[in-house]
């Protein structure tokens, strides 16, 4: 009997961000394997002309819950999604609503975050430190509270080049900066937001390290503990392999690749690609919870979910991969043929860009534009390259994560529980999962069909035959106009064409005597 699946049972769950990546493969876990559990309460904003009801079935109703709709037919009921916003004060939830998560709450997951690296900096405080400082003075209103799990990130202290599992101090006070945003406008926190940030990349990462700070400082008699993930990607086995829904980190890239606009990268090769399926984070999640709630550690554990010490791979392997992967399953649609290297310097980078990106961003246009459609590739290769840009310092450096907890953490489940909340990434096979994420990213996030395969090859046929043919025309124009301006030219194509023909003759006169 698994030890962590039962403690779950008639427990009254609260999560934040349930309708974000993790938080999905979170409530899909907890229903599968604890499907006694009383109600998952999960915090909600309507958004796009959608109910809370309606995003709730949604999820409900996806591929992703498909075992689970099994397992748990009642999931409808488990799942008691609340209405609030947690840019407001208070939630904005009902006061009865309210009073239901104060007096019933057992277990607290906070998921919710901006994950956004170019938020503004009053958004991203406000979400990842202002509204986890309101969570947890909700926490300590609730009596029946036994743990309460902050999701953090890895990169917290991308700052640092070795992370071990403690909190490191930003030089301003998280409280401070909470304060000033309610007085400073924005063209104060534009202004003062690169001094703050110091040596962080983005606001993300910086917010993500505030955010720490407040649960630290504002624990108080609360069970608490911290979890750290690295670079989240697709599922690895459960519910079922490379799962996948949102086109953040890898997941934009691959499909960038996949279709063609992406060609090169400044990237390091052999710098460490830290990915952890999200299936493992979500197994760690729920463990940390049991043991946290269970064992009451005395004071708040962080727990790294990284791969690099444990089972390294690097993003030159990671790439390869991905490149083999679509010759044998390709992505409908593409641009143009996959094929993507690593550049290294800002001269090659810059030429990369013009020649292998934008110029045939614009040459598309140009063909859009005339045959009377909208351009539109342009724009697109624009965004890709804001987007490379900004992922490009994590995909340049490599950090050390020390994971003494996580691995304590393993040490503590019984044969059982290692077993369904496996967290031992030291079992992942990098090549075989990153073949089924590219295999995931088609089926679930592009939503291809498997049957589109043999149209999918014969359209990068045509793509490859439409290559030579473009550069023998641009070779033969380009040589034409050099051969009409330089003498120089003149004499390399009259010897080469002498040449060739007196091979000819001789050729034709050797087999004519052997005749
Ligand atoms: C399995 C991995 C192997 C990878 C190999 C893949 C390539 C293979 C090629 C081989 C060649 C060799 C090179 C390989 C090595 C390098 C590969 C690089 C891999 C990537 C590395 C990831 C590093 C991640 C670092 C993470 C650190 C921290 C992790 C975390 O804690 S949190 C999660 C991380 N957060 C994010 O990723 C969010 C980042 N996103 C943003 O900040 C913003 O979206 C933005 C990028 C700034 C863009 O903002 P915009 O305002 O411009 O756009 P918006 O978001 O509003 O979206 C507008 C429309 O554009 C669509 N869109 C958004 N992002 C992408 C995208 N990446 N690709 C394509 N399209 C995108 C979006 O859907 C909108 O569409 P619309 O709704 O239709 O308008
Ligand atoms: N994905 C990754 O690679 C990594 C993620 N993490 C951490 O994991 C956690 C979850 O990330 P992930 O699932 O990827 O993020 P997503 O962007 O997929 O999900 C974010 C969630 O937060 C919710 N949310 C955002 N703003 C509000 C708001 N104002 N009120 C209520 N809910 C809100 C979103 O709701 P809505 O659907 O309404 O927008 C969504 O459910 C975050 O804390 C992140 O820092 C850490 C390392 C890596």
């Amino acid at each position: 009997m698994s030890m962590i699946a039962a403690f779950y049972g008639g427990k009254s769950i609260l999560i934040t961000g349930a309708t974000g990546f993790l938080g999905k493969v979170l409530i899909e876990k907890l229903c599968r394997t604890s499907p006694d559990l009383k109600v998952i309460y999960i915090l909600v904003r309507p958004k796009a002309g959608h109910t809370l009801q309606q995003r709730v079935s949604q999820i409900i109703n996806s591929k992703l819950f498909e075992k689970v709709r099994e397992v748990c037919p009642n999931v409808h009921e488990k799942i008691r999604a609340i209405s609030a916003d947690l840019n407001q004060n208070d939630f904005a939830i009902s006061k009865e609503d309210m009073q239901e998560l104060l007096s019933c709450t057992n277990i607290i997951f906070h998921c919710a975050a901006t994950v956004r690296f170019d938020d503004h900096l009053r958004h991203a405080v406000q979400l990842n430190v202002t509204a986890t400082q309101q969570l947890l003075f909700m926490a300590s209103q609730m009596p029946k509270l036994e743990a309460f799990i902050h999701i953090s990130t890895a990169f917290s202290n991308c700052n640092l080049k070795h992370i071990d599992e403690v909190i490191y101090p930003c030089s301003v006070e998280p409280k401070k900066i909470i304060d000033s945003m309610e007085w400073w406008d924005d063209a104060i926190v534009d202004e003062i937001a690169p001094k703050l940030m110091g040596d962080w990349p983005n606001t993300y990462t910086y917010t993500k390290a505030l955010g720490e700070m407040v649960v630290q400082q504002e624990s108080g008699n609360l069970n608490i503990a911290i979890i750290r993930p690295s670079i989240v990607g697709a599922t690895w086995q459960e519910p079922f392999p490379g799962w996948v829904d949102n086109l953040n980190g890898p997941n934009g890239m691959i499909v960038a690749a996949g279709r063609g606009f992406l060609r090169a990268i400044r990237a390091s090769p052999l710098a460490v690609a830290d990915l952890i399926p999200v299936d493992t984070v979500i197994n760690l999640t729920l463990a940390v919870g049991w043991y946290t709630a269970v064992h009451r550690p005395k004071s708040t554990l962080i727990y790294h979910c990284t791969s690099g010490n444990l089972n390294p791979c690097n993003w030159g392997k990671m790439g390869c991969q991905v490149l083999s992967t679509f010759e044998k399953i390709p992505f409908e649609k593409a641009f143009r043929r996959p094929h993507a290297d690593f550049t290294a310097n800002t001269i090659t980078v810059h030429y990369r860009n013009a020649v292998s990106h934008r110029a045939p961003a614009m040459i598309y246009d140009i063909y859009l534009w005339l045959t009377g459609r909208k351009p539109r590739m342009t724009k697109l290769m624009n965004r890709l390259l804001r987007t490379i840009s900004m992922l490009e310092y994590f995909i340049n450096r490599s950090w050390e994560w020390s994971t003494y907890n996580t691995e304590m953490l393993m040490s503590e489940l019984s044969p059982e529980d290692q077993r369904i909340f496996n967290f031992d990434v030291r079992q992942l096979n990098w090549l075989e999962y990153i073949e089924n994420y590219v295999l995931g990213v088609k089926k679930y996030l592009l939503k291809e069909d498997m049957a589109g395969i043999p149209e999918a090859k014969q359209h990068l046929r045509r793509l490859q035959n439409i290559y030579y043919l473009f550069n023998t025309v641009f070779f033969l124009i380009a040589w034409r106009l050099l051969i009409a301006r330089s003498q120089i030219a003149r004499n390399v194509w009259f010897f080469i064409v002498s040449f060739c023909y007196k091979f000819l003759s001789y050729f034709r006169a050797s087999s004519t005597l052997k005749a």
